[in-house]
């Protein structure tokens, strides 16, 4: 655990998947030695820069513990009907134990249908609407089946760190399904034991529920939005939300999260964006590639 130069202490994402990444590597020796191979597929559509940084740093998180990568890259133009038949090559093929496929899609695709045509036992993102819907239903212990990488990080970091939600109030600001809709379900089971205010842009004054809040999920995707001035004294902060902005300079891009500048003054804890959330969505990938091919050999 790394102390900052001011009060909070640091969520260090990238040292936390490390960590997961090295035990993972052992169960895919494991299963290898089962005579299982463990396989992610990736299907891009399009080249929107920032998607195509993350499929390549997935496909490096892969190398590194023995996974091995399918990537699939396909033109803007690409038609619903020939993604379909791409996905549905996938599903079909042994090799490929899991799959995403990377948003947000071209305008002229329909995110859910694609969604809905990945096979529930591929679903390396855990947002196939039957993976969503045994969360809900409170089935889903991850034995059966996966659950969305982001929030998963999430709880995942803090329990690393051995930072106990039980009864805590954790507000949560954004209501999107990667991460603010799921994460409620999560940590407001028995094993967490959380309660949760989830705020949104109806929210009328979402800086009152900051102030009561011991935990703050920021995923709104607004860089900034956050103040620190709102939080209470001593709250753990995550920092999910991601703002990428390209100098026009130097053509580099840079990330932003959705907490401002200040709050390692305010938190007790704070994960930092980047470094934080985001390395651990993505070695919650490999966990749930790895995890499908534990099921399929048992
Ligand atoms: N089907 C699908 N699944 C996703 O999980 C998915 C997606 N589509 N579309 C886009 C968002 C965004 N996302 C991130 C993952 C890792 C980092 C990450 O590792 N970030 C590094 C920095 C990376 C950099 O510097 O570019 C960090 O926070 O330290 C960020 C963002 C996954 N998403």
């Amino acid at each position: 655990m790394t102390a900052s130069t001011s009060g909070a202490q640091i969520l260090d994402g990238r040292a936390t998947a490390k960590a997961i990444k090295a035990e993972l590597a052992e169960r895919v020796a494991a299963l290898k030695e089962q005579g299982v191979s463990v396989g992610l597929g990736t299907v891009i559509v399009g080249a929107d820069p920032a998607s195509q940084s993350y499929v390549a740093s997935k496909h490096r998180d892969c190398a590194e513990v023995g996974i091995h990568s399918i990537q699939v890259e396909l033109p803007e133009e690409t038609s619903q009907e020939e993604l379909l038949a791409q996905l549905e090559t996938l599903n079909n093929d042994d090799d490929c134990t899991g799959y995403i496929v990377q948003l947000p899609l071209p305008k002229h695709l329909d995110t859910n249908t694609i969604l809905e045509a990945i096979a529930p036992e591929k679903d390396a993102d855990g947002l196939h609407p039957v993976n969503l819907g045994r969360l809900v239903a409170n089935v889903n212990d991850e034995i059966t089946s996966p659950l969305p990488c982001t929030p998963r990080g999430c709880v995942d970091l803090l329990e690393r760190y051995g930072l106990d939600l039980n009864g805590k109030h954790v507000v949560v600001v954004g209501r999107g399904v990667t991460i603010g809709r799921p994460i409620g379900l999560l940590l407001t089971r028995r094993a967490v034991n959380a309660t949760v205010t989830l705020c949104h842009t109806g929210t009328k004054d979402t800086a009152a529920h900051l102030k009561q809040a011991d935990v703050v999920v920021a995923a709104a995707g607004v860089k900034h939005m956050i103040d620190p001035a709102d939080l209470k004294p001593g709250a753990i902060v995550l920092d999910v939300g991601v703002t990428r902005e390209v100098n026009p300079e130097t053509g580099k891009a840079m990330i932003f999260g959705d907490v401002a500048p200040g709050v390692e003054d305010v938190a007790s804890w704070y994960s930092p964006n980047p470094g934080g959330v985001g390395p651990m969505t993505r070695v919650e990938l490999l966990q749930n590639v790895v995890l499908a091919a534990e099921r399929r050999a048992a």
